[in-house]
């Protein structure tokens, strides 16, 4: 499996962690940054990790900013991408059962290291359920080709 991700300064260290984490199961994690914990602008973060996933680059993303809304706002605004931000591992299994989110989003200044990686462990074991989720998949679909570029 390979996963992308990708933080502001406020997501840099929870993401040096997830990443560290992701390595330790043997994945391939391609890593967009940043690299330090100078300040940048978190949509510039989110719109490339999205491009991955959007591309087949990535089967999956992993985005951090201080909440996860900004980084996560960015990457929804790329086509073919859910990214959902989540703080317990109720919505990130449901995020992948029911929303097949293809993109997980996290608030380094939100979450734990501990509680972070559990989260990103039911987020990439989680399969999407399928069924009637899948006509509501389809209609998040059919809402962005409504507003084409
Ligand atoms: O949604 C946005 C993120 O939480 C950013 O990480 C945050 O706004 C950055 O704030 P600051 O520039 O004060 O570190």
């Amino acid at each position: 499996m390979i996963i992308a991700i990708g933080s502001d300064h406020g997501g840099y260290e929870l993401k040096e962690e997830i990443s560290k984490y992701l390595k330790g199961k043997n994945i391939v994690v391609k890593d967009f940054g940043t690299h330090s914990l100078d300040s940048v602008d978190y949509p510039v973060y989110g719109e490339t990790v999205a491009e991955a996933v959007a591309s087949g680059a990535a089967e999956l993303g992993i985005v951090v900013c201080g909440t996860g809304q900004g980084i996560a706002m960015a990457a929804n605004k790329v086509k073919g991408i859910r990214a959902a931000v989540v703080s317990e591992t109720y919505s990130a299994e449901m995020a992948r059962l029911h929303n097949n989110a293809n993109v997980l989003s996290l608030g380094g200044r939100v979450v734990g290291v501990g509680l972070a990686l559990k989260i990103v462990e039911t987020f990439i074991a989680t399969p999407f359920e399928g069924g009637r989720h899948e006509r509501r998949v389809d209609l998040l679909t059919a809402i962005e080709a409504k507003y084409p570029k």
